[in-house]
Parts: C-alpha cells; structure tokens; sequence
C-alpha cells in the first residue's frame, strides 16, 4: 500500500489529504502536526476547521485509510510520498530547512518530498540541497505542487480543480517521480487538468496567480472609488467588463478589501523575489495591488467616520462579519482587523458578531501585530489582552441594538435576510449601514431610513456632502 504523510494539518493540509483518501482506497494517508490541540480537534467531532462539506469526508475515511497524529517522525519514516512541509511559516526558510533535515534524519527508505505550500521560488533546491547531502545513500525526489483551493469552497476545489500543477526535475528520476504523484490525482482529476512543468514554473505559477486574482480585486477596488466620485456603480460597471469573454466575470466584486493568509503574503514573496533579482520596477508594479488594498480599507474608516459628523468616539458601531470571507472561520488578514482598529482609534464602541469567529480569536487578532499570526504559537500574544471597547455577541441583532451604525466586513448570506426593520427600530438615529461588502439591498434600506453606503455604488446625498478619500 502506498503511504502519504503529510506534515501540517492545517486549513490545506486537513482537507487536501481527506479527499485524497476519499478518492483513493488504496493509499494510505497520515496528517502529522506538532500542535497537540490541533489533532485532538482532528480525531474528534468538533474538527478544528470550517470547511463546508468536510465533516463528511472526514467522517467516511477516518480510522480507515486516513489517520491523524503528532507522531510527525514514525509517519515521516513510513512514508514514500512526503508532502506538506511545516506548512504555514512559507516565507521564512527556516522552518523548511528543519524540516527537511528531520525528513533526512528519520529516512530510512526512499521517498519522494512533495512541497505543497506556497514557498518563495527555489525553495525545492534548497530542500533538495539538504535532503541529497544527509541522505545515508538514500534517494530523494523534491516535487512543486503548489495547492489552488479557496476556503469556504476548499472540497468543492479540490473535487474538481480547475488544474493540478506538478513540477519536478527533468531527469528520469525526476520524470518518475511526477508520474507517481499524477497516479494519485489520476483517481478522480481528468489527465488533461494535470499539468507537469519544471520545479520553477510549478513555484512561481503559484505565486503568479495569487498575484493575479489579488490584481483584480484591487483594480476593481479602486474602480470603486472612482465609481463613488462620479456617480456610477461598480455592480454594473464590473458586469459589463465581465462580459468581455477575454476578461471574465469572476473575481470582481468591490469590496472593502481583500483578506486571507495568502494573497498578500504571496504578493510580498514575489516583491522580494523580483528585488533580489535586481527589477526594482516589476517589484514597485506588484507593491501597487497591496497598496490599493490598504487605501480601500482605510478609503472605508473615513467614510464611516466622516459620515458620522466626523467622529465615531464614544458611539456604538455593530461589525457584522469578522472573517476573511464567508463559510470560513479563518480571520488571518482579514480586513476586518485593520476596519476595526481604525474604528477604534477613533474611540468607537464596536460591538462585533460573526457566526463562525469566537470571541477569543477576535481579541487576539485586535491585539496582534501584523503578521504575528504567522509565527509560531509561543512568539503570538499569550493571552489577549482586553480591548475595553470591543464586546462579541453571539447574534446580529444583539450587535445592532442601540448602535449609531453598522458595518458589514464579510459577506455571509445570513446578513442578506436579517429583519433590517426590527434593526433600524433598535439603532439610534439617523442610522447608518456601511456595506463592505454589497450585500444588502440599498434601496430597501433607504425606504426603511437607514443612511446607506455601499462600496462603488451611487451616494446618498447625506455621503456626497461629506466626501471621504483616503
Ligand atoms: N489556506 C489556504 O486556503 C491555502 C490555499 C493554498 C495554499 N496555501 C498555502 O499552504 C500553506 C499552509 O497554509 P494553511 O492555511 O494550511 O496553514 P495552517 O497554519 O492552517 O497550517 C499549517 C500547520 O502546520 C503545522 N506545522 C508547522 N510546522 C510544523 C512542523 N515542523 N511539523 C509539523 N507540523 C507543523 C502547524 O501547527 C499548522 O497546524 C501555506 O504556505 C499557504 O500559503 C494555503
Ligand atoms: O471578487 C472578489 C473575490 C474575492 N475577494 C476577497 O478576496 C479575498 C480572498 O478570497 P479567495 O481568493 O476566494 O479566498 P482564499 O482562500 O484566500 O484563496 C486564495 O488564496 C489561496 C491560497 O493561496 C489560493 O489557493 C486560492 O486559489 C485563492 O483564491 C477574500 O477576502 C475575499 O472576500 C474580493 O474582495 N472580491
């Protein structure tokens, strides 16, 4: 029986290798980490994800052929195909380097190391460096095979994806490798969406279409503001650019800003890689689509605050949304965080609800640094420390009661169909909604009374007098 381990069982290590033992019967797949917790919520029913659809996947391969343990170094010498690698900490080698030496140190067979993560290009020959000069005679192959799945549809992506990238070396050895791994995906991905390239492409395709689809979002962002200045709306403005089949219309809604853990750190890595390699100016153009992000979230504190007689201090402001995105729990680099702590700065009382981000993982995040929450767990913030002005509440109309406004920072359906009436009866007044993301309908919100701004959209007049740029 063919036995994968893969180290890392986070947001993608979790859910990649439960399908993996769904759609393979044959292969046995361990998922090692070294957070204690993190396991234990693997083996049980709270699983430590959201992730539609993935309690059943689980559910079907669990105690079968899919296994989950701290053992990282038993599961590493049973292995023949090793993926995954520290995932998380990309950016930094360090964490790669150890673990490519604990993966030399334990071998006692051969194997192949599939680098899954998203890492900064020649990451694979430096792993290959390590592995090939401590391999007691024994024979490595590196493999690039970057993941593209989106949380919140993480196994609908991985079921069909679009591709599956795989680069190794062009040697025999090499060569072999890359087919043992497309037998794998062979079981459920059709053979033309498997691409092979070299170990370089594979890594920098990866970081290319991050980049890529952050692109988008910020040119459409900053269309938005535009958008506001002139009268249009960026709904339709977006729909009839969509429509060019050379464009597409994916990937182009305004929003308050993008978030997740990998848009801007992917971006960064290209930026240093295009520094490094000496073109300061292809490094300035990408640098460009975070800097458009961070004007849209600020863009956005100065239209809540400007509208509000230019000031929020003391007044209750309900968040609706603290994740990154819908269906997803994850807050890493959400918007949300730097909304927020602008609010804050302002003295706002915000009163927060999400449905799937608990309230310690809310303070945590308004108290970290940036980045922070890609360092190990014991260089994060150990407990929280109280932001007296936040309070988290487990239901949309808890937050809204008596607030002067509300904003919303992720797009969950449930926030298309809350009663806005009840609200509005509830909040102080004039009461304002500040949609981040376009999912109310605006103009019932204005025949209830609500002050309303959405991002990219035709102003109020009560906004248009109060001008809010960045
Ligand atoms: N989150 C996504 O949607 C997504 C999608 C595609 C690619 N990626 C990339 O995949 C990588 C992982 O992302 P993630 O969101 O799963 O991160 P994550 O933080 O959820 O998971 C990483 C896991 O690795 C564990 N770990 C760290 N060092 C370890 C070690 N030495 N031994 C064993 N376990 C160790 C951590 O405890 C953690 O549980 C990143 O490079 C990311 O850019 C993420
Ligand atoms: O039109 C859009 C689309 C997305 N977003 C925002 O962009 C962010 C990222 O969304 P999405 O890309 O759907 O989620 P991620 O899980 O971050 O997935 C991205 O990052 C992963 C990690 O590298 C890649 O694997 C995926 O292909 C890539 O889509 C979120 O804050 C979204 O709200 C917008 O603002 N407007």
């Amino acid at each position: 029986m063919v036995k994968i381990c893969c180290i890392g069982a986070g947001y993608v290590g979790g859910p990649t290798m439960a399908v993996i033992a769904l759609k393979c019967a044959s292969i046995e797949v361990a998922v090692v980490d070294i957070s204690v917790p993190r396991i234990t919520a693997w083996n049980s029913d709270q699983l430590p994800i959201y992730e539609p659809g993935l309690d059943d996947v689980v559910k079907q391969c669990r105690g079968k052929n899919l296994f989950f343990s701290t053992d990282v170094e038993k599961h590493v010498r049973e292995a023949d195909i090793t993926r995954g690698l520290g995932a998380g900490k990309a950016a930094d080698l360090t964490y790669w380097e150890s673990a490519a030496r604990m993966i030399a140190d334990v071998s006692k067979s051969d194997k192949i190391v599939v680098e899954k993560s998203t890492v900064p290009v020649k990451t694979a020959e430096a792993i290959e460096k390590i592995l090939t000069h401590n391999s007691k005679g024994i024979n490595f192959q590196i493999l690039s095979n970057p993941e593209f799945l989106a949380e919140g549809t993480a196994i609908e992506d991985l079921f069909q994806p679009d591709r599956v990238l795989i680069g190794g070396r062009e040697t025999p050895g090499g060569q072999k490798a890359i087919q043992a791994l497309k037998d794998v995906y062979a079981h459920w991905v059709p053979e033309e969406n498997i691409i092979t390239t070299n170990l370089w492409s594979a890594e920098l395709s990866k970081l290319a279409a991050n980049a890529f689809l952050a692109q988008r979002i910020s040119s459409v962002n900053a269309m938005s503001a535009l958008c506001e200045a002139t009268g249009a709306n960026v709904s339709q403005v977006s729909y009839a650019v969509g429509k060019d089949s050379r464009i597409g219309p994916k990937f182009l809604n305004a929003s308050v800003g993008f978030g997740g853990s990998c848009f801007q750190k992917d971006i960064l890595n290209l930026v240093y890689i295009c520094e490094c390699n000496g073109l300061p100016e292809v490094a300035e153009y990408w640098k460009q689509v975070i800097k458009i992000n961070d004007y849209q979230k600020t863009r956005f504190v100065n239209r809540v605050v400007a509208s509000m007689f230019n000031t929020v201090s003391g007044k209750k402001v309900a968040i609706l949304g603290f994740a990154f995105k819908k269906d997803t729990g994850d807050t890493r680099e959400t918007p949300a965080i730097d909304v927020c702590k602008g609010l804050l700065g302002d003295k706002a009382n915000l009163s927060i609800y999400d449905p799937q981000v608990n309230e310690d993982q809310i303070r945590r995040d308004l108290s970290m640094n940036k980045f922070d929450w890609d360092h190990p767990l014991h260089l994060q913030p150990m407990s929280p420390t109280t932001v007296k002005q936040v309070s988290v509440v487990w239901d949309a109309y808890m937050a809204t009661k008596d607030a002067h406004a509300v904003c919303i920072l992720t797009e969950w359906d449930e926030f298309k169909t809350l009663d806005y009436k009840k609200i509005y009866d509830n909040m102080q007044k004039p009461a304002f909604i500040f949609d981040g993301r376009n999912v109310v309908d605006k103009e019932k919100l204005r025949e209830i009374g609500f002050i309303v701004y959405s991002i990219g959209k035709p102003l109020d007049a009560w906004l248009k007098d109060m001008p809010a740029v960045a």
